[in-house]
């Protein structure tokens, strides 16, 4: 499989916003992260004042076959009933764009449900779920790679039409169980400590659910040092996409703001896959679900918010927007001490 080309951070752009920031009408330093922040920005995008007003989140849906071995209190017909609820504007998804002014594209990357003709999905369904993983892979790795190049285009596409920040966000039941699954053998964890209770299984449910990640790790023995290789056994359809949706935007320069613990599983495989694309990274939260914390530190993110979410859906990313809105408008629109004439003496 072919991965486009990744470009550096622009250490220019980066000491031209830090140079602005210290120049604007507040004591040194004193807006904290957002600063960092914006001068993050700014060596992503390559610009000292980055306009990254245009912004969607891609949200991906699968079914994973797992879910049969009750790993999640909700059934699996909750994925496409969410899909059109998505559809309808009526989730928390929808609020949330629509009070930070974000974009929401609906893919359909697996789901296990004909939507037909319906106004506002996007039709790119791979295979209607994964396969049951307890037994064998999950994927093949021809799905894997259609799925991952499912999530390049979408992104593509959207930053063809003008997109310059992109949330990744996802809907599958059951999906924590792959996400713990990777977040085990990627960062050399057991899955107990890795494991949590994703939309809120109960104490002798979490157990099982140990056992069942134990049992798809020992039966697939999927390859730590081969990312496609995991992704492909352990993984799912909205992983492999969300991973295409980082290699895509971080190779046009489009920072990705993550959302929780799925989300940051596909970006840790992007990782593997293509090591720069750790640069184009945002940690939008910190998700409740325990692996997430562990994997945001392999990653070297700092996560935006914490609020105990667990809504997924790309939520938490895209009221992390409203942060990344704070620190650009500061650069962009603070006055200077000389336009001012404040004094900078110390
Ligand atoms: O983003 C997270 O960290 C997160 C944590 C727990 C649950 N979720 C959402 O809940 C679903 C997966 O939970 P489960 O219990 O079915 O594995 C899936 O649709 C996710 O979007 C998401
Ligand atoms: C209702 C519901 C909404 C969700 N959104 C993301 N995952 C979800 C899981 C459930 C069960």
């Amino acid at each position: 499989m072919n991965y486009p080309t990744i470009p550096p951070i622009d250490f220019e752009a980066s000491a031209a916003a830090r140079k602005r920031q210290n120049s604007l009408t507040k004591p040194l330093g004193s807006a904290g992260y957002l600063e960092d922040l914006s001068v993050q920005i700014a060596g992503m995008t390559g610009s000292a004042i980055p306009d990254c007003s245009r912004k969607t989140v891609i949200l991906m849906a699968a079914d994973h076959g797992i879910a049969k071995e009750g790993v999640s209190p909700y059934p699996p017909e909750v994925t496409p009933q969410m899909v059109l609820n998505f559809l309808h504007g009526g989730a928390a998804i929808n609020v949330l764009t629509r009070q930070v002014n974000s974009a929401v594209k609906i893919v359909d990357i697996g789901v296990a449900f004909d939507f037909g003709e319906i106004p506002g999905i996007c039709h790119r369904k791979v295979a209607r779920g994964t396969a049951n993983m307890l037994t064998g892979p999950a994927m093949t790795r021809e799905q894997a790679e259609s799925a991952i190049r499912v999530g390049m285009e979408t992104a593509d596409e959207s930053i063809d039409n003008g997109v310059q920040m992109i949330a990744t966000g996802e809907m599958g039941i059951g999906n924590t169980t792959p996400s713990a699954a990777i977040t085990a053998v990627l960062c050399g964890r057991a899955p107990a400590e890795v494991t949590g209770r994703g939309t809120g299984i109960d104490d002798a449910g979490l157990q099982r659910k140990i056992r069942i990640i134990e049992r798809c790790i020992a039966v697939n023995q999927p390859d730590p040092g081969d990312a496609m290789d995991v992704l492909c056994k352990i993984g799912g359809l909205e992983i492999a996409g969300m991973a295409g949706v980082v290699i895509a935007a971080a190779a046009r320069r489009v920072p990705v703001v993550l959302d929780g613990l799925i989300s940051t599983v596909a970006a840790a495989i992007a990782v593997e896959l293509v090591p720069e694309t750790k640069h184009y990274l945002i940690a939008g939260h910190l998700s409740e679900e325990i692996g997430h914390r562990i994997l945001l530190e392999k990653l070297g993110l700092r996560p935006l918010i914490q609020l105990n979410m667990r809504i997924g859906e790309g939520t938490g990313a895209v009221l992390a927007f409203s942060i990344v809105d704070a620190s650009l408008n500061l650069l962009r629109n603070m006055a200077t001490f000389e336009q001012a004439g404040v004094s900078d003496k110390v």
